[in-house]
């Protein structure tokens, strides 16, 4: 049984992320401030509070668990936001993960796996992995340097680490026990879900005239409990020193807004109220993984990322209350 210390685990992805470490005999131990996710979000290991720029809070717990690897999720992840107080992102995203950084170097620990963000390519369809970064937004560019810091401390420290570059993370547990639970919510299926099921107004599409067949953006949606089950690859080949640090996580297959919207409608047996919307400052067009490295280095593929297994788990999720008390 590792231990292992998961910055974010209060949070939607890191909370799946705990529950698939502890089925996997590992102790998942939350660090997590609790700004944007939940203490009843944290069931399957301890919780410890505290803030990723809190370095005194930070040594006292790797002194005290003494963490084999670092899941790291911590981050503010709002594109809306990150556009209007970029300060805020460097700050809490950036500064955040060098105070984790040092404190791990300081600690010896020697292995993270870190949440980076297709954001990073900004405005490129079919990224690999050696495409340029170009993010549109202090989101992106705030986990593009993360990895330059990693980078970095590789080089000069032999910290180890891998950096995964999510496309669009959808879905729930399988068993509805967790789910994403973001307050605002701002992502596209939860939001047309519970406006199909009248807890919001009619959803907004943001943009009808980008250059996409319907005129809508395009996104490659990967299930929560796929991404967590790369995670758990991430830490075995850090154990077996992989060579490649960066792997897009996607399916290679995009939908646009309009599908999404038409696709929860289907499997919820109702239509999704929408009005069409002007862009959304920030937005890429179309942004789909052009990457199999994934699966030739770790042998992960997206084996619950459907759009029906994703929108379904979802309303299963959102069906049991969608919330957190
Ligand atoms: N959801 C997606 O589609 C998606 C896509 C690409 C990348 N990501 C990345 O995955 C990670 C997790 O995303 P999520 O959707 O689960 O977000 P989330 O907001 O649900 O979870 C993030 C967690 O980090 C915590 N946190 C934030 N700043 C902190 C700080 N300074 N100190 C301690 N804790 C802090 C929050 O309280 C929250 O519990 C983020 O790094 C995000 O950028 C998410
Ligand atoms: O009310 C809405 C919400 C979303 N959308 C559209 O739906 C698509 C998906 O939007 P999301 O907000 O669900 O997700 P993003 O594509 O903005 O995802 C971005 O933000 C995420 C973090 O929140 C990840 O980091 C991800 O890598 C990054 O591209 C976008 O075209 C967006 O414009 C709408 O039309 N109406």
């Amino acid at each position: 049984m590792a231990t292992i210390l998961v910055t974010g685990g209060a949070g939607y992805i890191g909370s799946h992320a705990c529950k698939a470490l502890k089925k996997a005999g590992h102790l998942p131990v939350t660090y997590d401030n609790v700004s944007t996710g939940w203490r009843d979000a944290v069931r399957f290991g301890p919780l410890e509070e505290g803030d990723l720029t809190d370095r005194s809070r930070l040594d006292q717990v790797l002194a005290e668990w003494k963490p084999d690897a670092v899941l790291h999720f911590a981050a503010l992840s709002n594109v809306g936001e990150a556009t209007r107080k970029p300060g805020l992102y460097w700050r809490n995203n950036v500064g955040g993960s060098l105070t984790l950084l040092e404190a791990m170097t300081a600690a010896g620990i020697a292995k993270i796996v870190f949440s980076s963000t297709c954001a990073v390519y900004g405005e490129c369809d079919r990224p690999a992995e050696t495409t340029t970064f170009s993010p549109l937004n202090a989101y992106g560019g705030s986990k593009a340097a993360v990895e330059r810091m990693l980078a970095d401390f590789r080089a000069a420290h032999g910290l180890r680490s891998v950096s995964f570059r999510y496309f669009n993370v959808a879905g729930a547990d399988a068993e509805a026990e967790i789910g994403e639970a973001h307050d605002p919510e701002t992502h596209l299926i939860p939001l047309a879900i519970q406006a199909a099921t009248g807890r919001r107004d009619a959803l907004s599409v943001f943009g009808t005239d980008y250059d996409t067949p319907d005129g809508t953006c395009i996104r490659d949606y990967v299930h929560v409990e796929d991404l967590v089950d790369a995670h758990l690859r991430g830490l075995d080949y850090l154990g077996a020193d992989g060579a490649e640090t960066t792997f897009n996580l996607g399916t290679g297959r995009g939908f646009s807004v309009r599908e999404v919207i038409c696709e929860v409608g289907e499997v919820l047996g109702t239509a999704v109220p929408h009005v069409e919307a002007p862009r959304r400052i920030g937005d890429a067009t179309a942004l789909v993984s052009g990457s199999d490295l994934a699966l030739k280095e770790l042998g992960w593929r997206a084996e619950r990322s459907t759009l029906p297994q994703m929108i379904s788990s979802a309303i299963a999720w959102h069906q049991k209350g969608g919330g957190y008390s």
